[in-house]
């Protein structure tokens, strides 16, 4: 099941969603699969362990990508739910981001998330509202790193300044 191309997440409907195969079949409707159907089938094909996708446009995460710049996993939560999260650039020819692009980086099965430059989040799960929890994560992690840049730059800190940070097993670990 996919949204339907051109209707927005607050539109969707149980009559307008669109079946698709995985072999990219698409049952008989009204409206187009999104434009984003070839990636979303791809990572079904390449991972058994995704059966949910949220891609957004969230403008956090996808202003640091746009930038070139990788969201650091600074948050306890991002550390723990994520771990990391690749920044997939433009295609190779400076165009949207296909599969080509995005699946070497999932075929790894520890990535859960990715953050795609100039078009927007992927965020994976075994459904739906895991995926979509780490929508949530991605962005708020991005606008928090965006608040502490911002912040050690006014005050002239560096990231000599900060303490090391991880997770509360390694700090468990360590002590
Ligand atoms: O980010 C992109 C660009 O491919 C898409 O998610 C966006 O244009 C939405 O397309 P659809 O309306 O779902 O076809």
């Amino acid at each position: 099941m996919i949204k339907p191309s051109g209707v927005g997440f607050n539109e969707c409907t149980r009559d307008n969603l669109q079946v698709v195969n995985l072999d990219g079949t698409i049952a008989p409707s009204d409206h187009k699969p999104s434009k984003d159907l070839g990636f979303h089938l791809d990572l079904y094909r390449i991972r058994d362990d995704i059966n949910a996708i949220v891609h957004c446009h969230s403008p956090w995460a996808t202003g640091y990508a746009s930038a070139g710049i990788e969201i650091p996993c600074l948050t306890v939560q991002t550390i723990e739910k994520i771990g990391r999260m690749p920044l997939i650039p433009l295609s190779k020819e400076g165009g949207p981001q296909t599969d080509v692009d995005i699946s070497p980086v999932f075929v790894d099965p520890s990535v859960k998330a990715a953050v795609l430059a100039n078009q927007g989040t992927i965020g994976v799960g075994k459904d739906l509202m895991s995926a979509q929890y780490l929508a949530e994560i991605i962005e708020e992690t991005a606008h928090i790193a965006y608040v502490r840049d911002t912040l050690m730059a006014a005050h002239g800190k560096t990231a000599a300044d900060l303490p090391q940070y991880g997770t509360a097993a390694d700090a468990q670990a360590a002590s």
